[in-house]
C-alpha cells in the first residue's frame, strides 16, 4: 500500500486513478494502480525503464484504452470525453504534428480546440522560450527540443487544471529548463497542477512537492518531497526503495 498525503477537508482529488489495469499479450504492464493528486501538487512521477509510466499517463490522457479501471479529472471521467479532455494539456514524450504548418498555426489550433480565445500571455511564453522567430516556420523544420518548447508554450497559455507530462525536460536547453522551472511555479501559484514522469531525480526534487514511485506497474509510494528527502537525496532514497521493493 503506497503511503498517502494527509488530505485536508474532504474534498474531491483533483485526478484519482482507480484500479487502472492493462495488458500487452500475457504481459500485465499495469496491475491496478491507484493515485490520486490534489489541485496544487507537482507530482513527479518515477521508476524504472519499463515499469510503466507512459503506459500510465497514455491511460489517463486516452491514447491508449485501459483493460480496467478508472480515472476521473475535477470529477468528470471520460464518459462525458469532450469536456474531459479540455481539464488536462498532455505533453507525450513523442509529439506527432503537422510538418506542414507553423508553429504559430499550429498554436492557434490548439487553443481553439479548447475553446481558448484568449491568447492570454501566448506572445510572452514565445519569447520566454526563445520562439519568436521559429514560430512562423514549418515544424517539420523543428529540432525535438523545439517541438517540446511549443508544447510548453501551448500547455502555459492554455492553462488548464493540470498538466500531464512524460519527460517534459527531455530535449530542452539550459535556458528552456530553467524557464520550465519558474513558468511551472507560476502557473502552481494560480492554481495548477502538474503531473510528470522523469528519470531526472535532481531536477524532481528541486520542483516537485510530492513523488510517486511506480514499480512493476502499481505505486509503492506517493509521498511529500520533503518526507522523503530528508537526510538523502530522492535519487539514494529510489534506489534503495528499489532494491527493498525487489
Ligand atoms: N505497444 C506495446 N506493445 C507491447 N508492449 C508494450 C507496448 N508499449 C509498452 N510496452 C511494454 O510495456 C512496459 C511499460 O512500458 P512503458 O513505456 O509504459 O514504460 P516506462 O515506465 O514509460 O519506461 P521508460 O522509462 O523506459 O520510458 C514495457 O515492458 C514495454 O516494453
Amino acid at each position: 500500500m503506497p503511503a498517502r498525503l494527509t488530505k485536508i477537508g474532504g474534498e474531491e482529488s483533483l485526478l484519482t486513478i482507480n484500479n487502472l489495469k492493462k495488458r500487452y499479450g500475457s504481459k500485465e504492464v499495469l496491475q491496478g494502480v491507484e493515485l490520486q493528486i490534489e489541485k496544487g501538487e507537482i507530482l513527479g512521477f518515477v521508476g524504472s525503464n519499463g515499469a510503466g509510466k507512459t503506459t500510465t499517463l497514455n491511460s489517463i490522457t486516452g491514447i491508449l484504452e485501459p483493460d480496467e479501471g478508472m480515472v476521473t479529472i475535477n470529477g468528470i471521467s471520460k464518459l462525458n470525453r469532450l469536456i474531459y479532455k479540455k481539464q488536462f494539456f498532455y505533453i507525450p514524450d513523442t509529439i506527432n504534428v503537422f510538418k506542414n504548418i507553423s508553429g504559430y498555426d499550429w498554436i492557434h489550433f490548439v487553443l481553439k480546440l479548447y475553446d481558448n480565445k484568449q491568447t492570454g500571455k501566448l506572445n510572452e511564453f514565445v519569447r520566454n522560450f526563445d520562439m519568436d522567430e521559429a514560430i512562423h516556420n514549418p515544424m517539420g523544420s523543428y529540432s525535438y527540443g523545439m517541438m517540446h518548447k511549443m508544447s510548453l508554450i501551448a500547455a502555459f497559455t492554455i492553462n488548464p487544471p493540470i498538466i500531464i507530462m512524460d519527460e517534459p525536460l527531455n530535449g530542452l536547453d539550459p535556458t528552456a529548463v530553467l524557464m520550465f522551472k519558474l513558468l511551472l511555479k507560476a502557473y502552481v501559484e494560480e492554481g495548477g497542477t502538474v503531473f510528470f514522469s522523469t528519470h531526472l531525480l535532481d531536477i524532481a526534487e528541486k520542483i516537485c512537492s510530492t513523488v510517486a514511485i511506480l514499480k512493476d506497474g502499481k505505486i509503492v509510494l506517493h509521498e511529500d518531497i520533503n518526507n522523503v528527502i530528508g537526510e538523502c537525496t530522492l535519487e539514494s532514497f529510489f534506489m534503495e526503495k528499489q532494491a527493498n521493493e525487489a
